[in-house]
């Protein structure tokens, strides 16, 4: 397989670590401490954060006050702040909560759909068509999730057709992006590449973004992959927190400041300081008790 591009020379960085990253917690964690970590990560350089998620309370209860962190933010000039909205309810509120746009949620696997949002896939775009709507009506941009991209924890091989068939509806819907989800982290990099090309005859290049969990340690290296193939916006979570409640065993997305380390590396710019995502890091990671799961922060922090 050869590179079809050129290494890019700048790469956006989503940030999902607010909600991603925190939603398959089990302890309490406070309105104040998720306001600090979002707050963080912008003054870290973050263009894009996902805050939150307007979902039922009674499927991701730690989602439950998207609303209040939203209101207490300092929202900055330049930055997006973002939420999950699986239907026209959630997205009414995400609104009213003062989102700067909306990411709908569908999958490639039909048994982790009805896990996750409770429907098959075709349900899923009907759902998402009317917010697709309404969002357009209020100036608001939406992203698109494909989740099990690369495997599913309950059907396993994922054909890369069938994402590219969810990927080419949610696109054609009005999605400015599709973000591919490695929901469980099974992907290598030649899979990974192979998807991407699956992909990109349905939806552009430029318009796809990697979300890689880190699950079997593959995420940097399907982040380089998919690099090569000219995608150029990645998901990743601060601290590596995270972790999918429908897919057990799934750990927490790339980490957000091994991500940039690489990126520097390349001398690829993004705009964001490492120091200070590290110490973004590292105050999540005191709050919720347990280590960072950046290598990078670890060895950086070791080595003061
Ligand atoms: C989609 C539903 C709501 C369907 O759930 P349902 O039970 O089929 O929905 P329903 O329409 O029958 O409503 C049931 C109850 O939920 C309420 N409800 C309905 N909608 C909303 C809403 N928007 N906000 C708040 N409440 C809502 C509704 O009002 C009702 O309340 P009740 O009458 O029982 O008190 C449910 O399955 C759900 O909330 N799922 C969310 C699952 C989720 O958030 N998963 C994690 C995010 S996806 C992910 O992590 C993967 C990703 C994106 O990161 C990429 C990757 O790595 O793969």
């Amino acid at each position: 397989m050869t590179p079809t591009t050129e290494m890019p020379r700048r790469v956006r960085l989503v940030e999902v670590g607010p909600r991603d990253g925190l939603q398959n917690e089990k302890q309490p964690i406070s309105v104040a401490d998720k306001v600090r970590l979002v707050d963080d990560l912008t003054s870290a350089g973050l263009h894009y954060v996902e805050v939150g998620s307007f979902v039922s309370p009674k499927w991701v209860p730690q989602m439950a006050g998207s609303a209040e962190v939203f209101a207490q933010i300092k929202q900055k000039p330049g930055v997006t702040y973002a939420a999950l909205t699986p239907n026209l309810k959630g997205l009414e509120a995400a609104i009213e909560a003062g989102v700067s746009e909306v990411a709908v949620f569908g999958a490639a696997s039909e048994a982790f759909s009805q896990k996750n949002i409770n429907c098959s896939i075709d349900e899923s775009l009907a759902r998402f068509a009317p917010l697709m709507t309404a969002a357009r009506e209020n100036g608001i941009q939406v992203r698109g999730y494909v989740s099990c991209v690369l495997g599913c924890p309950y059907e396993g091989e994922v054909d890369p057709k069938r994402v590219a068939h969810v990927a080419h509806e949610l696109f054609a819907m009005g999605c400015y992006e599709v973000s591919l989800g490695d929901t469980i982290g099974s992907g290598t990099p030649g899979k990974t590449r192979q998807l991407i090309e699956a992909v990109s005859r349905e939806v552009p290049r430029d318009k796809l973004a990697g979300h890689f969990h880190d699950t079997y340690g593959q995420a940097l290296a399907n982040i380089y992959a998919s690099l090569q193939e000219g995608v150029c916006t990645f998901d990743s979570s601060v601290a590596g927190l995270g972790g999918c409640p429908y897919a057990k065993g799934a750990s927490g997305n790339v980490a957000s400041e091994d991500v940039l380390y690489m990126l520097n590396g390349l001398g690829i710019e993004t705009g964001i300081d490492l120091d200070m995502l590290i110490a973004a890091g590292q105050r999540i990671s005191d709050v919720l008790g347990r280590p960072t799961g950046s290598r990078v922060a670890r060895a950086r922090l070791a080595a003061q």
